[in-house]
């Protein structure tokens, strides 16, 4: 099933002379259990790509559609709703509330989706379990590793009915092992039935990609499909 779709999405910044195209007529789907890396140099338009197909930000022109509901005929409300209940969002300086505990951090946006408190606490305590970090709950964000933080913030994103996963460089400052240990989790939650767009620097971590997507002023300027030919599989 076509998770997301983006058809001929241009996003325009500014006016006149200071306009910028920061996405030119950009095409992708990515379907249910895959995981599509976004490549391409600073300024090419990756962040510009996820907060698009994420409803964050609206395009100028072109559709994005998000299990099968096109974003721009959504009511306001029923936007936030959909962001709320079936997108998550892992940010590269991950937003964890300093003062609330691991789990705590983990139920918010559900709570603030009006869950009652011992089904979000239920729903968060198996999403850390999932990514093995249940034994964490209490601990305060300033108390693990940045490699845990991030995890954290990955369960966050998932918890719940969560389907579709946006991860804007999720290895950030990791060294190579930690961000390994992230690839990893991304794909198994994709093998669980989540689908993933990563945005990456780093071509290493494309290997553990369906498909992957260089942006360059914007357009696509290659996609490759690993998925077809097993060689995402034998990188692995
Ligand atoms: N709000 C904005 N107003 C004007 N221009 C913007 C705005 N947001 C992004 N841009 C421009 O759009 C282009 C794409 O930006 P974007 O942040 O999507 O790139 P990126 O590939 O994510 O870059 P990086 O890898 O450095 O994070 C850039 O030229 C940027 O300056």
């Amino acid at each position: 099933m076509t998770v997301l779709q983006l058809d001929a999405v241009t996003r325009v910044h500014g006016a006149g002379d200071n306009t910028v195209h920061a996405l030119r007529e950009v095409s992708l789907t990515a379907a249910t259990g895959e995981l599509v890396a976004v490549m391409g140099p600073s300024g090419s338009g990756k962040s510009t790509l996820l907060n698009v197909a994420g409803g964050l930000d609206r395009p100028t022109s072109g559709t994005v559609a998000v299990e099968g509901a096109d974003l721009s005929t959504l009511r306001l409300r029923d936007l936030v709703a959909l962001r709320r209940r079936h997108i998550g969002y892992v940010f590269q300086d991950l937003n964890l509330i300093p003062s609330l505990n691991v789990i705590e951090n983990v139920m918010l946006p559900h709570e603030l989706d009006g869950v009652r408190r011992a089904t979000a606490k239920k729903q968060a305590a198996s999403a850390l379990a999932e990514i093995g970090l249940a034994h964490m709950a209490a601990r305060y964000p300033d108390e693990i590793s940045g490699g845990q933080r991030q995890r954290v913030a990955i369960a966050r994103a998932l918890v719940g009915e969560r389907r579709l996963l946006l991860a804007d460089e999720p290895t950030g400052a990791l060294d190579s092992a930690a961000g390994d240990d992230i690839l990893a989790l991304l794909r198994s939650r994709c093998e669980a039935g989540a689908t993933v767009l990563l945005v990456t620097h780093e071509a290493r971590y494309a290997a553990w990609a369906d498909k992957v997507v260089f942006l360059r002023d914007g357009a696509i300027a290659d996609s490759t499909d690993l998925s077809s030919d097993g060689s995402a599989a034998s990188a692995r």
